[in-house]
Order: structure tokens, then C-alpha cells, then sequence
């Protein structure tokens, strides 16, 4: 320190953070905070004043630059570690969390400079003891292996999420060469993974995936913070592909699910329309057959279509039959000339190729009817039971990530001469959050739970589960109170961080962007009302009116 202590002026700006001394003496003319401020904390320790201002992710991108040594016995590192990755604290060597042939424990896992120490950044599950009745060590290292991966894409993103650019085609290659692709339809692309010998985040094998391994990709996709790059990012594809695989028995199947789990081609879902959203009998985009019954040529037009700027196959509703949803089927439509895109903008980035898409009299094959002909709705409907619980679980990964940052901005922000942290009334709303937070995950774990449940059931035996939909109605009110809670959080959040939560840039940037977009959610997939009345009408399905009130304990 007493070096450091040397080194005080704007000619010669030397600080000292987290116990490693970092050279301010070029970067001071350019510091958006400006340089005089600096002046504040020139040859001493900076540590306290650097947190009040900023996020530790700015750190990580100027230690290889600023950072020239540390601070002889300081203790480094405590707030702010740039290793990234699992260190084998015996060779000093990185550990590759993707190799199957590597055992890791809890404790080492529980060590992974990732994970958030943050009170409530985490799901309970990984609490000091806890005990977890759905998560495995396995399950931890999963999305340990996931993390690690979305944070070796993060820079990427947030350039994307502020530029207003699509993700690239690399990106999408690299997704599915790792296997997030397969993932991210979870136990659908298993049987894919396999046969085109597709590794898995954190060298899990393909048996032994299951409903919480695909709950804990969509959290991690969504936590990366970046909401309108991460559905560019193949939201399309996680509702596009589904019905693919489930009811597309044409001649290019194969070759479509190869390609589109790849990554080399992109596929979206199209069933919205400007005159009809979760009314799906009123569709009006048509599908005529021709009379040698060989091709159908499709017109309409189809609106919010995440992901259709970039996208090679659209899943698309088309009427095909009479009124009403008899008349509905599904068409697996390939981009051409006649059919435009044109971009819309949204809340979020335009990142998530958000399309207007219009089919303009194109033709298409007749075997790229995907189920019956006019028996498009059932698979519609069945669809959407993925896609929302889909949706939930992406936004409580959103969701975990501002709450984290609302502790840590509570507890590195001084206000009255102490931390915002100190603030009995603080604290209370931040409780609000939190309750409201754990509760919803605790719903979401028992949905997921027995989303797996039945699954095993029906591929056990089929002919007595498979047309049981019993869970649509918990998956519609899950995703309502998903919704319901994002909105808590979006208020709450605001309030803790003041105006940062309404500022695109610094440490509010994503509660900013949570609070701009989690209204996307309450709409898309199924707005809030009709989830609640979905779930309230499948609840009455399975009770006798007879039952009066009072008339039992
Ligand atoms: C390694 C040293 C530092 C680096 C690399 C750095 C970098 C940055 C960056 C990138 C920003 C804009 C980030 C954002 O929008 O979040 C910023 C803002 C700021 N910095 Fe620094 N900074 C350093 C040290 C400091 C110190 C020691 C202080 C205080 C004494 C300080 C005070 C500020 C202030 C007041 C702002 C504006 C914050 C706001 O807009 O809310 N910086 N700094």
C-alpha cells in the first residue's frame, strides 16, 4: 500500500480493488464516471467506492487491462474472482465440467465461481442445509455446465441486445454442437442426441435426462439477462421443433430434425395472426388444395412470430377445412419468395426477430401436413403445454437474476450514511420478492415434477395416459402466476433501485429490462386470463357439482 500510496495524482492514478492494484493513469480520461472522481480514491484502497457504483462484470472486463499486481498479503479475490471456471485446487488446472470421465462432489460444485452467493440468487436446493427432494448433484452440474456456457456467450449477447442484431449463425451452430439445442426441447431431443452422438452440458447422457435437466437450461438461457437476444436464440426453435418431431411423418423428416437440432437451419412456430391469437378457431390464414391434391397453396398472414426474420421453416395454423377449430391444421412451410417477413418492433431487442409474415399465395407440398388434415388444433393445443411451462421457467431464471441483484445493490449502496441494506422498510418489500419468488418455484418444481412423472407414465404405457391432458390446467395457472409474480417483482425491483432500474446501462440494467418486457410474457403463449381459466375449468372437470357447500369436512 505504501507503493500504491505513491501513485495519487491524475498523471499517476493507481487504486487498489479487492486487494489488486489496477493502473487508472490512460483509462482515467476515459472513465464514464468521469476523471475527477477518481482523484477521490488515487493510492488508496477503492474497493468501497468502486462497488457503490458499479457492477462486478465491469471489473471482469477491464482486469486484463487496468489490473498491474496485488497488494502484498492482501486478501484477494474475496468479492470478486476472474476465474470463471472450476479450478482443481490440487494441480491449479482448469476443470472441464463437460467431461463425463470426471467425477465432481457437491462441495466442489457448491465452489463454482458462477454460482451466486447471493441470499435467494440460487434455487433453496443449493442452500447450506437443504435438502431437496427433485435436485440431484447431477442436476447442479448441469446447470453449473449451462452457466458456464452462456457466460462464455454473455459479451456477445449484450452486444446483440443493445446493437438490435440477430443472433449468427455461428451462435446457433455452437448451440447445437454443444447440445443446448437438444436440451432445450428436453427429453424430445434425447433420442436425437443420441443418434447423432450430440454431447450433453456436463457430460450428462441422454438416459438420464429428464424434466428438471430441461427446466434448468431455460432458467440459465433466460438468466443471461439479455431478454430479446435470448429469444432469438431458438425460442422459434423450442416450439418450432416440438411438433416436428411429434407429427411430421412426411418424406424429409429426418433430414428437417437433423438440421434444425444442429443448428444449421432454423425453424419457427406461426399460429398467431393479427385476427386471432389465443382464439384459434377464428384463424383466417387459408390453405387450399390443389385439385390433384399434390401441393396447397397458402394465404394469410401471421403476427409476433418470434424469431421469423431469420427463419428457414415455419410451423404455420392454417385453415384448411371450414369454420371453426374442426377446420384448423398445422402446414410445415419452407421460407421462399413467397413468403415476406417484415420486422416489428417490440419491447425487447429486436435481437428476437419478432416477424410480420405473410404468405403470399405460396405453395406447398401436401405432405407437409403435419398430423390429420383439420386435426391441426389438438396438436396446437398440445403443443402449448411445453411452450407455457417453458415460458414460466424462463421467466423465473429472469427472474432469479434481478433479485440477486436487488440484495446486491442493497447491500453495496450507501443512502443516510448506511447501507440501503440497513433499511428495516427495505428489507420488507425485498421479503415481499423473495416470498413471492420461492413460492413460485416451489410450484414450478411440483408441475415439473409431475410433467416428468407423466411422461414415464405414458411411455410405459401409452394406450391408458397418452390422450390424458390432465396437466394442462396446472400448467396454465402455473404460468399465470408466473406472470402474476414477474409483475411483484418488476414493481418491487423498481423501487429498491430507484432510478438504476430505469436506466438501459449499469448496475439496474437488468431490472430495467425485466420491468421493459415481462408483459411480453403475460401475453404470449396464452394470456393471463385464459391460463386462469384454464386451469380453473380443468380443475372443475374432475369434481361433481353435487358437492354442496358445507355438505362435508
Ligand atoms: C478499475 C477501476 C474502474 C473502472 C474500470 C471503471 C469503469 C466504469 C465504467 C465502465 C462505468 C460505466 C458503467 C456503467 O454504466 O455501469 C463507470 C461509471 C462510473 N464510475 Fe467507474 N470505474 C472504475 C473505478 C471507479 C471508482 C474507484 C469510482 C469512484 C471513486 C468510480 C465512479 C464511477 C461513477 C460515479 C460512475 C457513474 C455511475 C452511474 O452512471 O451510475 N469508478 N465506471
Amino acid at each position: 500500500m505504501e507503493e500504491v500510496a505513491k501513485h495519487n495524482s491524475l498523471q499517476d492514478l493507481w487504486t487498489v480493488i479487492d486487494g489488486r492494484v489496477y493502473d487508472l493513469t490512460k483509462f482515467q480520461k476515459l472513465h464514464p464516471g468521469g476523471q475527477h472522481i477518481l482523484l477521490d480514491v488515487a493510492g488508496k484502497d477503492g474497493t468501497k467506492a468502486f462497488y457503490a457504483f458499479h457492477k462486478n462484470e465491469v471489473l471482469t472486463k477491464y482486469f486484463p487491462r487496468l489490473c498491474i499486481g496485488q497488494v502484498a498479503e492482501a486478501k484477494v479475490g474475496t468479492m470478486w474472482n476472474p476465474v470463471k471456471r472450476l479450478v482443481d485446487t490440487s494441480t491449479g488446472k482448469l476443470i472441464d465440467i463437460n467431461d463425463p470421465s470426471i467425477s465432481l462432489t457437491i462441495e466442489q460444485l457448491l465452489a463454482h465461481p458462477l454460482l451466486s452467493h447471493a441470499p435467494f440468487g440460487e434455487t433453496a436446493a443449493y442452500k447450506k442445509y437443504y435438502e431437496s427432494p427433485y435436485y440431484t448433484v447431477g442436476h447442479l452440474r448441469f446447470r453449473l455446465a449451462c452457466r458456464e456456457f452462456y457466460d462464455e456467450i454473455k459479451e456477445e449477447a449484450e452486444a446483440a441486445e443493445e446493437s438490435q442484431e440477430y443472433p449468427s449463425n455461428e451462435m446457433f451452430l455452437k448451440m447445437g454442437k454443444r447440445g443446448i439445442l437438444a436440451c432445450k426441447i428436453g427429453v424430445m431431443g434425447m433420442p436425437f442426441a443420441k443418434k447423432y452422438g450430440i454431447p450433453l452440458p456436463g457430460g450428462i447422457q441422454p438416459d438420464d435426462f429428464d424434466f428438471f435437466h430441461e427446466l434448468i437450461i431455460h432458467e440459465e438461457h433466460c438468466r443471461l439477462g439479455c431478454p430479446g437476444y435470448s429469444d432469438g436464440l431458438g425460442a422459434g426453435y423450442s416450439i418450432g421443433l416440438p411438433p416436428i418431431i411429434n407429427f411430421y411423418q412426411g418424406p424429409r423428416r429426418e433430414e428437417i430434425i437433423r438440421e434444425v437440432i444442429l443448428g444449421e437451419k432454423k425453424v419457427v412456430l406461426a399460429i398467431t395472426g393479427p385476427e386471432a391469437g389465443s382464439d384459434v378457431a377464428n384463424h383466417t390464414t387459408t390453405a387450399e388444395l390443389s385439385a390433384d391434391g399434390r401441393s396447397y397453396t397458402v394465404r394469410g398472414v401471421k403476427k409476433w412470430i418470434t424469431n421469423g426474420m431469420f427463419a428457414d421453416y415455419f410451423v404455420t395454423a392454417v385453415r384448411t377445412g371450414g369454420k371453426g377449430l374442426k377446420g384448423i391444421s398445422l402446414l410445415l412451410i419452407e421460407k421462399d419468395e413467397r413468403v415476406q417477413v417484415k420486422q416489428l418492433t417490440c419491447s425487447y431487442s429486436k435481437s428476437a426477430g419478432t416477424a410480420l409474415v405473410m404468405y403470399e399465395d405460396h405453395v406447398c407440398p401436401a405432405d407437409r401436413i403435419m398430423g390429420a388434415v383439420n386435426g391441426g388444433f389438438k396438436c396446437i393445443m398440445l403443443n402449448f403445454n411445453h411452450e407455457r411451462w417453458m415460458i414460466a421457467a424462463c421467466i423465473l431464471g429472469f427472474m432469479r437474476l434481478v433479485v440477486g441483484d436487488c440484495v446486491m445493490w442493497l447491500n453495496q449502496r450507501q443512502a443516510f450514511g448506511k447501507p440501503l441494506m440497513d433499511q428495516p422498510v427495505l428489507r420488507f418489500k425485498l421479503g415481499q420478492m423473495c416470498a413471492a419468488m420461492e413460492a413460485l418455484q416451489s410450484y414450478t418444481d411440483y408441475v415439473t415434477f409431475n410433467m416428468d412423472k407423466y411422461y414415464r407414465r405414458m411411455k410405459d404405457d401409452p394406450k391408458t395416459w397418452a390422450n390424458r391432458d390432465y396437466l394442462a390446467g396446472e400448467i396454465g395457472l402455473l404460468k399465470y402466476q408466473t406472470t402474476r409474480t414477474a409483475h411483484e417483482i418488476a414493481d418491487g425491483g423498481c423501487q429498491l433501485m430507484g432510478g438504476r432500474a430505469c436506466t438501459r446501462t449499469g448496475m439496474g440494467k437488468h431490472m430495467e429490462r425485466f420491468n421493459r418486457v415481462y408483459k411480453i410474457f403475460s401475453i404470449y403463449g396464452g394470456s393471463e386470463e385464459i391460463m386462469a381459466d384454464l386451469g380453473v375449468r380443468q380443475g372443475l372437470r374432475e369434481w361433481s357439482p353435487e358437492d354442496r357447500l358445507l355438505s362435508k369436512m
